[in-house]
């Protein structure tokens, strides 16, 4: 093996500081179909990361526009049922696209539209616990509690691992720690502070850098993921040490992802190979 592929923590800072210089020298162009809640926080933390936000959602404009775009991200937030055909449209425009199913368990109808989601073959699906475990088993389980976690991270590492094998997709479950694996490698992203989970679409901000690091660099979906993550939880630690709060944070947060330099970020950054 060559000396460079012996995935140590300090070829996962490389890798992470490489992929985030790519998304601010390329910008990729992503189209987000994401929920009414998340899409100030996740335009600001696209263009924070040196990407390139674009919220369109109207279906007579998706042939036109998401052919051109790097990557598409899809967010099932806040879903109605007449936003669910450009959903399907971008997501079949042959551009590498990213899936965030929150709330999957809500409803059937959720359920259902995330399934038919997931068969357009995203290239990576990223969702807290709950999320993860409910679409890996096609259930709206009885302890559903609404868009936060009610289950640790390590408690869908199994259902990420058959979820990615059975669609397809890299699977990214976030949490205390976050886990992303193909099926086959589990990689552990562990940046980040609790207080992230009392901001509002975090969940969806982190979703959307995935999407930006796929589409500046889509050989390796599950790459990106893993540093996308620990990308922003790094950004999340370091605004942390000026914040009161979580809605300080969340400036503070932003502000982070714009000012990552490489030492920090090759010093920093908290990604394994899990044996
Ligand atoms: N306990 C924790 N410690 C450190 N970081 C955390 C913790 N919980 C979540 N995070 C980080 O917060 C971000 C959002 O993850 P979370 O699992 O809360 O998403 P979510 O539930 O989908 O959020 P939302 O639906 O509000 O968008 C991720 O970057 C994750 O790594
Ligand atoms: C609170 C909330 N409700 C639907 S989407 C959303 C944002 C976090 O996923
Ligand atoms: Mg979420």
């Amino acid at each position: 093996m060559d000396e460079d592929e012996v995935r140590t923590e300090a070829w996962w800072g490389r890798r992470a500081w490489v992929l985030l210089s790519a998304v601010r020298a390329r910008a990729p162009l992503v189209q987000c179909i994401t929920n009414l809640v998340s899409m100030d926080i996740v335009a600001n933390a696209l263009l924070a990361a040196g990407a390139s936000p674009a919220m369109l959602h109207c279906l007579r404009e998706v042939p036109d526009f998401s052919p051109r775009c790097d990557a598409v991200y899809i967010n099932v937030g806040t879903l109605s049922e007449d936003w669910l055909p450009s959903m399907r449209a971008a997501a079949s425009a042959g551009r590498p696209w990213v899936f965030d199913p929150v709330a999957v368990a809500a409803s059937g109808f959720r359920m259902e539209t995330c399934l038919s989601l997931l068969a357009l073959r995203p290239a990576v699906v990223r969702g807290n616990a709950s999320e993860i475990l409910a679409l890996a088993s096609s259930s709206d389980n009885s302890s559903f509690k609404g868009v936060d976690s009610s289950h640790d991270s390590s408690d869908a590492l199994q259902a990420a691992k058959a979820l990615a094998r059975s669609s397809g997709a890299v699977v990214a479950v976030s949490g205390a720690v976050d886990f992303i694996t193909d099926g086959v490698q589990v990689v552990s992203a562990s940046n980040g502070v609790p207080m992230m989970q009392k901001i509002t679409a975090t969940g969806c901000a982190v979703t959307a850098l995935i999407a930006a690091f796929v589409g500046a660099d889509p050989s390796d979906a599950l790459v990106a993921a893993a540093c996308a993550l620990a990308i922003f939880g790094l950004a999340g630690e370091i605004g942390m040490e000026s914040a009161r709060g979580p809605a300080s944070l969340r400036m503070h947060l932003i502000d982070a992802l714009y000012s990552l330099d490489e030492q920090t970020v090759t010093s920093r950054v908290k990604i394994s190979l899990l044996p």
